[in-house]
């Protein structure tokens, strides 16, 4: 019998939630490799193991995919897996099948094999119960009948396991504009009764997981799992190079590579050409470094993240197309030389940093001229140009990352978190840990220092009184300690 058949094999199976557990922990260990379950994966995974609808809100890193991998493997038939990016799904599939136990994995997109899309597709068709997962792009589920078909057999046959929406802020960031078919997946939903389905994302507002729920058609009593976005160990700060020359900044970006020399980094550029040059710019340096963006071949996209990945370039200087998914754990810095367009495009870039729990830095060069440029493109020229509140929602986000980038008194991270969890305010944000402020961000740090500096001097208090050896009023940013534990309801 083989390890799978051995895991689902119903005379080992007790229906009770003490068994469930047990059977979890084992899976998780043998098939995954991981001693235990991080925060809230436990209770998701058991969720939809019972067929509940989840909505999961975890920090960049956390840990999302494992939330519906396991139940995959767990579960009998298969689970449909939406993702929008090609890179991402034949990251996560080759990642599956090459696991120690190799997770029966499979994708159809426009990027896989006519031959092997058919060679899945006939076998789901047969209901075999090989393919634990199939990973597919919005598109591909909007427009394929074939597949449509295969769906509704396994459903007939309760074999449509559960169907994933990974990174589902796009449902509400894409699918109002240029991929409509998002939109479509709460048809697609309706169209198989009593298939649970899983929504993951690590950056969602309050309005975007209302969006999601409503696109997707996930009622009342589904579990929403919403954790704190903090990362408390990536350290944000903020570079203004407003009057600093091109050449400035690439020496300032130079300088501040060889700092981490030989350490991995990834830095975001505006355009392709700038990601180019800068790349150039750093190897004349005797920096390891590379480019990559939309406009390179896929062969040569995965050439450069391979050798990124295994140690043979130390920086890959990138568009965003570098971004949701990548996953190597000892990335010890992320830059911005140029601005994200919002706080989620920034979090979910500079959460590529530090995924192994180690301090981490990330650091944009902010040049004021670079929200004029963005805001120019955002609006679109001639003929494209934009208009309406999709347009002022836009301009809103990128309003969003100036006010953070020009913030002198409230904690950067602070801002970060309350701004997807919505608590009202940096005040009263969420953090996660009581680190030193030197570690938290530039103005914690500055702030600390400031105040270290003034208690041996004397101040002077509100009333204009002298203070001797007194702190001034503006202490380092407020970071109380606060539960970040998940919140389960439904
Ligand atoms: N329980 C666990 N124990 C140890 N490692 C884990 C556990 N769960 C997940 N991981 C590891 O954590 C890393 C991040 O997981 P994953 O890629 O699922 O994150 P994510 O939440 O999808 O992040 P992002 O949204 O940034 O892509 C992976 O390398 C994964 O193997």
């Amino acid at each position: 019998m083989s390890l799978f058949e051995a895991i689902r094999d119903p005379a080992r199976r007790r229906d009770d939630d003490e068994e469930l557990e047990k059977r979890l922990l084992w899976v998780n260990k043998r098939v995954f490799g991981h001693e235990g379950f991080r925060g809230g994966q436990l209770q998701i995974i058991k969720a939809t193991m019972k067929k509940r609808d989840c909505v999961v809100i975890l920090a960049t890193g956390g840990g999302k995919s494992l939330c519906y991998q396991l139940p995959a493997v767990l579960s009998d038939g298969v689970t449909v897996v939406v993702s929008p990016l090609l890179s991402l799904i034949e990251d996560q599939v080759s990642t599956l099948v090459t696991t120690a136990a190799g997770i029966p994995a499979a994708h159809a997109t426009s990027s896989t094999k006519e031959s092997s899309i058919r060679a899945v597709y006939c076998e789901l068709h047969r209901c075999h119960r090989w393919h634990k997962l199939l990973y597919v792009t919005p598109e591909r589920l909007a427009a394929s009948d074939t597949l449509h078909d295969i769906l509704r057999k396994l459903h007939e046959r309760k074999l449509l396991a559960r169907i994933v929406v990974d990174e589902a802020h796009c449902i509400s960031e894409w699918g109002h504009d240029f991929r409509p078919d998002y939109r479509k997946l709460g048809d697609v939903r309706a169209e198989y009764p009593g298939v649970p389905v899983m929504a993951l994302t690590a950056t969602a507002t309050s309005a975007t997981i209302a969006d999601i729920r409503r696109s997707l058609r996930i009622g009342e009593d589904a579990v929403v799992h919403r954790a704190s976005s903090d990362r408390p160990n990536l350290r944000y700060a903020v570079c203004n190079v407003t009057t600093q020359s091109d050449e400035q900044i690439n020496e300032m970006i130079c300088s501040f590579v060889a700092a981490h020399h030989a350490e991995c980094g990834i830095i975001y550029c505006m355009t392709q050409a700038d990601a180019e040059d800068l790349a150039d710019f750093l190897c004349n340096r005797g920096v390891k470094a590379e480019y990559y963006h939309a406009g390179m071949t896929s062969l040569q996209r995965r050439v450069v993240q391979m050798g990124w990945t295994r140690g043979r370039i130390h920086v890959v200087c990138a568009t965003i197309a570098y971004g949701m998914g990548i996953d190597k754990k000892d990335v010890r810095y992320v830059l911005h030389a140029s601005l994200a367009k919002s706080l989620e495009g920034y979090y979910q870039e500079a959460g590529r940093a530090g995924r192994d729990g180690q301090p981490s830095e990330c650091t944009i060069f902010y040049k004021k001229n670079d929200v004029a440029k963005l805001q120019r493109i955002i609006t679109g020229f001639g003929k494209h140009r934009r208009r309406g509140p999709k347009l002022k929602r836009d301009l809103d986000r990128l309003e969003d990352v100036r006010r953070f980038c020009e913030e002198t008194k409230h904690c950067r991270r602070a801002i970060l978190v309350s701004h997807f969890n919505g608590d009202g305010g940096p005040s009263t944000a969420a953090l996660s840990d009581d680190r030193s402020p030197v570690a938290c961000c530039d103005i914690c740090a500055a702030t600390a220092s400031q105040y270290k500096n003034s208690t041996t001097t004397t101040t002077t208090t509100n009333n204009g009184a002298k203070r001797p050896g007194r702190g001034p009023s503006t202490r380092p940013a407020q970071r109380p300690r606060i539960d970040t534990s998940y919140v389960l309801s439904g």
